[in-house]
């Protein structure tokens, strides 16, 4: 409802108090001063597009007095475009949604009335152009550009430029007064894509119309050609207007008079016709538009009651039969082109398929060959675990395998201080009878066997026995657990082993390049080796222990051959000296032992042990072998487990080596090598079954002993070792860095063992009784340690003793004393001295002199030899004397020549000899720890302290040894 106020009103006017012009006119809409340009659009336009489409007519005209916005609503600005853009832009749009369906035609004309005459804006220079109309009652422009487009950024150009040429002139009311009625025209023809013989077009029509402003010449001050403008103008809105009253007058015949003016011929149809028609009133808030206001109000409010009659547009076409040849070639091409439409979008749709496809295939390929490398990195990984496993497992049995050893070592060697025990018990017992029976006259029987049981569960056994019979109780429970530990580890040995093996032959399945194969079989390639050099230096350690074990027994020989000597040259003294008469028989058995001894097959003997024991240790392991690092020569010669230490160093030190990602090899015994990608090395296949080697056992006869191990049946006296064994150490030859190494080390026992040899010999008293002795005792150590490196060679070759007669000869040590000669000589002749010893000597007949020479011969020999081999003269062969001393050993206090022991004075205060008298210091037989940490660790820490010592002791008593064979 628009309310329209008259501003001359006076409310105190009383005679034209009834004469009000206040006057209220209702709308479809009205909109005020706020309202934008789409809301007018929306509310006025947007509802005759679809219309128009389908066949109808529509129009849309504003009408109003100059300077109200008519123009602004229907044209717009470039920010705010008025009816015109939008109307064409949303045509289009719907033109395009339905185009699949119906085949659309557009045409556009723009055109103006100016001053009754009609221009074709898009073509100005066609001139006026006149109104026609054709049979069927349609005004026609006759000659206007209509324009075919369907593209509404081209209608808004086309309507740009058109505008340009509208007639515009400012005028009072106006600065951009419109001099005319523009009419924008745009044809929809419409028709189904379907042919058929009656084809059925729909046409619609838009007439979208800026009317040009009524005006009052007053109020526009226009003159000359405006005021002609204006007269023009305003003579045809009122043609506009009758019509319009006309229109909607209710009375049956009316006469609407069209023909005054162009424009209501022009909108002839759209005022009365068949269309839709909405008109657009513009009016001014100001009081001074009161009466245009009242006017235009009055004219729309009167246009509002116009009914008109719409009709959609249609135009049936009948073709004719000469026509269906068009018609095909229509039908034919709409086919065509319907196809290349389908196949496009088949193509399309096959082209979106097929990269879809080939996206599936490529994320496929892609999660495939992910998941392959995961698979092979995770078999990698798998293989390098089973491989490090391996070498953990064959390391750690290493370990165990060299417990085991020096159990057993220890073990024989508490043995045979028992089994030593066990005869000097037996003879004590049988002595102990003797004279029992002696006394049989005097006592009866029963109180005799009665005091025979008795006596003999009397004998108390020496401290070193009992205490070696703890050891050897300790060992065997430690040596159950090293073989229990052994056998689980080999269980898990194999079970990795296997695991390895099925990796194995996956992998060259799964591996797709040849270069990965190439590398992962290299790699494989190294670990092998790794391995066969784990194994190698398994046997170089076991093969070391059995020489060292070897050595012990040849050393034990040795010892009761000095022995043998001594007491055979002792009695063939006394014989002489008191002309005994001997038995042809004895006679000429000394005679073969001194043959023997001047033919030096003894020495020859020991000569080839020498050279045995050499080859084994010059015969050098693979390049590839690491050799085993023993003592160093700077390490800290008063440690009791320099050697040991060494060891576990040495083991310390391979383990760090195996940290870094190494892989053992693949042992497939079963498995023909052209199947396998990693193979085996021929060393590995030949040790393969020996990669745990067990020494010997050590067989000691008839020892009691309270808990025998199951690898010592039963007590021997001597030791033996399975000569299969040994064979299979054979192949193993050490390296020379190794064998110096192990000289090194044997070196550094060697002057710690005469260091402490030099403090036990100052210790006991009866050295001090010879001066000569402290000297020598002093000095041998100093000598020992200035001559190590020219006696080393020597020193492993453990040359044979020599004859006492040469240490008496030299009469400059305390060796007299300690080989017996003054206690077999009775308490006198303690004190006399060698040379004294000598001219007993000379006084046998020839036949002795004969023998002395010889003896003689033999020594002087023997002195040049040790000089030859020394390269040093008299110095070291007097400082030799503390290198004569027999083997020291916790189990050696007693010596037993030809099943006969031979006391130690100490516990029995009888007879003595002199080697059993050197004691090792207490810490040489405890040790003071495992010699290995990490075995103690992998063993569950349950090694005794005695194994460790009695590994220690022995490789002290080899070097010691070593160095008494020297000069
Ligand atoms: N709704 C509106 N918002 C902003 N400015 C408007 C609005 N309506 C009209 N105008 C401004 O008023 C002025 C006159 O408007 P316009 O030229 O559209 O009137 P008209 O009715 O077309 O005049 P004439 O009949 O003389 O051509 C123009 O500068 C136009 O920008």
């Amino acid at each position: 409802m628009v309310v329209l106020m008259d501003p001359m009103e006076d409310p105190d006017d009383i005679l034209r108090a009834h004469r009000s012009r206040e006057k209220s006119y209702m709308f479809d809409v009205a909109f005020d001063y706020t309202a934008t340009q789409d809301e007018v659009y929306r509310a006025t336009t947007k509802g005759l597009i679809e219309g128009v489409i389908s066949g109808y007519n529509a129009t849309v005209f504003a009408y109003g007095p100059t300077g109200c916005g008519k123009t602004y609503t229907m044209l717009g600005t470039d920010y705010e475009p008025g009816i015109y853009v939008r109307t064409l832009n949303d045509l289009f749009r719907v033109i395009e949604e339905t185009s699949d369906d119906m085949e659309y035609k557009v045409t556009m004309s723009y055109l103006e009335i100016y001053n009754e005459m009609i221009r074709d804006l898009l073509n100005p220079p066609s001139g006026f152009l006149e109104l026609r109309e054709d049979s069927k009652g349609l005004i026609q422009v006759a000659g206007i550009t209509e324009v075919s487009t369907i593209n509404a950024k081209e209608i808004m150009q086309l309507l740009m430029k058109g505008n340009k040429q509208r007639t515009q002139e400012p005028t009072a009311a106006n600065k951009t007064s419109s001099r005319s009625h523009a009419v924008l025209q745009v044809t929809v023809r419409q028709k189904s894509r379907v042919k058929n013989i009656m084809q059925e077009i729909r046409v619609g029509r838009l007439f979208m119309i800026d009317l040009a402003g009524s005006e009052r010449a007053s109020q526009t001050q226009n003159r000359g050609q405006r005021m002609k403008e204006g007269a023009h103008i305003n003579r045809s809105l009122l043609a506009l207007g009758n019509c319009i009253n006309a229109l909607s007058e209710k009375s049956g015949n009316k006469y609407v008079n069209y023909r005054d003016s162009k424009l209501t011929r022009l909108l002839k149809d759209s005022l009365g016709g068949n269309s839709r028609t909405v008109m657009i009133a513009h009016i001014s808030p100001a009081s001074s538009a009161f009466e245009e206001s009242r006017n235009t109000l009055t004219y729309a409010d009167r246009a509002k009651n116009i009914k008109t009659r719409v009709k959609r547009n249609l135009m049936n076409v009948s073709y004719h039969i000469a026509q269906y040849t068009n018609i095909i070639t229509d039908l034919r091409s709409e086919i065509q082109r319907l196809k290349k439409k389908i196949d496009a979008q088949g193509l399309q749709r096959s082209k979106n398929e097929k990269a879809d496809i080939r996206n599936v295939q490529a994320e496929v390929q892609l999660h495939a060959s992910q998941y392959k490398r995961r698979e092979m990195d995770r078999l990698r990984e798998q293989l390098i675990n089973t491989f490090q496993e391996q070498m953990d497992i064959r390391r750690v049995l290493m370990e165990l395998e060299n417990n085991h050893m020096e159990i057993q070592i220890n073990t024989s060697r508490h043995l045979l201080t028992i089994a030593d025990w066990e005869q000097e018990k037996t003879r004590r017992v049988r002595k102990w009878r003797e004279e029992m029976r002696k006394e049989s006259d005097i006592k009866d029987d029963s109180e005799k066997d009665s005091d025979t049981a008795d006596d003999q569960s009397d004998i108390l056994e020496p401290p070193e026995v009992m205490s070696a019979r703890e050891h050897i109780a300790k060992l065997v429970k430690g040596q159950k657990i090293v073989r229990k530990q052994k056998l689980e580890l080999e269980k898990r040995f194999k079970e990795i082993r296997l695991r390895a093996r099925k990796l194995e032959e996956i992998l060259p399945k799964r591996i797709s390049s040849e270069e990965q194969r190439e590398v992962l079989s290299l790699l494989c390639k190294v670990h092998e080796l790794e391995i066969e050099n784990t194994e190698m230096k398994s046997n170089a350690l076991l093969k070391d222990n059995m020489i060292r074990q070897k050595n012990y027994v040849v050393q034990r020989f040795e010892q009761h051959r000095y022995l043998c000597d001594e007491i055979i040259q002792q009695q063939r003294q006394i014989i002489d000296d008191h002309n005994l008469f001997v038995p042809q028989q004895l006679e000429e058995l000394f005679e073969m032992y001194l043959r023997e001894l001047e033919e030096g097959r003894l020495d020859r003997i020991l000569a080839i042990d020498r050279v045995t024991t050499k080859t084994l240790k010059d015969n050098s392991l693979p390049m590839i072998a690491r050799p085993l690092k023993l003592a160093e020569p700077t390490q800290d010669l008063d440690s009791d487990q320099d050697s040991v230490k060494t060891f576990g160093s040495e083991k310390q030190l391979l383990r760090h080596k195996y940290r870094w990602n190494t892989l053992p090899p693949l042992v497939n015994e079963n498995e023909s090598d052209t199947n396998r990608v990693f193979k085996t090395s021929p060393y590995v296949q030949r040790i393969k079954n020996s990669v745990v080697m067990t020494p010997p056992p050590i067989r000691v006869t008839g020892m009691v002993n309270q808990e025998p191990p199951p690898t010592i049946p039963n007590t021997s006296s001597h030791l033996n070792s399975s000569p299969d064994s040994t064979d299979t150490f054979q192949e193993v030859p050490l390296t020379h860095k190794e064998r110096k190494q192990i000289l090194s080390s044997t070196k550094s026992i060697a002057v710690k063992a005469a260091r402490r040899r030099s403090k036990v010999l100052e210790a006991d008293n009866r050295l001090h009784l010879l001066e000569p002795t402290k000297e020598k005792s002093s000095l041998s150590l100093h000598s020992l340690s200035e001559t190590e490196d020219s006696f080393l060679p020597e020193v492993v070759g453990y040359r044979r003793l020599p004859s006492p007669l040469l240490h008496h000869a030299a009469s400059e040590d305390n060796l007299s004393t300690s080989t017996g000669e003054m206690l077999s000589r009775g308490p006198n002749n303690q004190t006399e001295s060698p040379n004294t010893w000598q001219r007993t000597q000379k006084k046998g007949n020839k036949k002795q002199e004969k023998r002395d020479e010889s003896l003689d011969a033999r020594r002087r020999k023997r002195r040049s030899r040790s000089f030859e081999v020394t390269g040093q003269g008299l110095p070291r062969q007097k400082n030799g004397n503390a290198r004569f001393r027999p083997m020291e050993s916790n189990s050696d206090h007693k010596i037993y020549v030809n099943g006969q022991p031979v006391q130690n004075p100490r516990p029995h205060g009888k007879t003595v000899f002199p080697i059993a008298k050197v004691k090792l210091p207490q810490s040489h037989h405890t040790g003071k720890s495992s010699p290995n940490p990490h075995i103690a660790n992998i063993s569950g820490g349950s090694r005794s302290n005695s194994w460790g010592g009695g590994m220690t002791c022995l490789e002290t008593a080899i070097g010691k040894n070593g160095r008494l064979g020297i000069p």
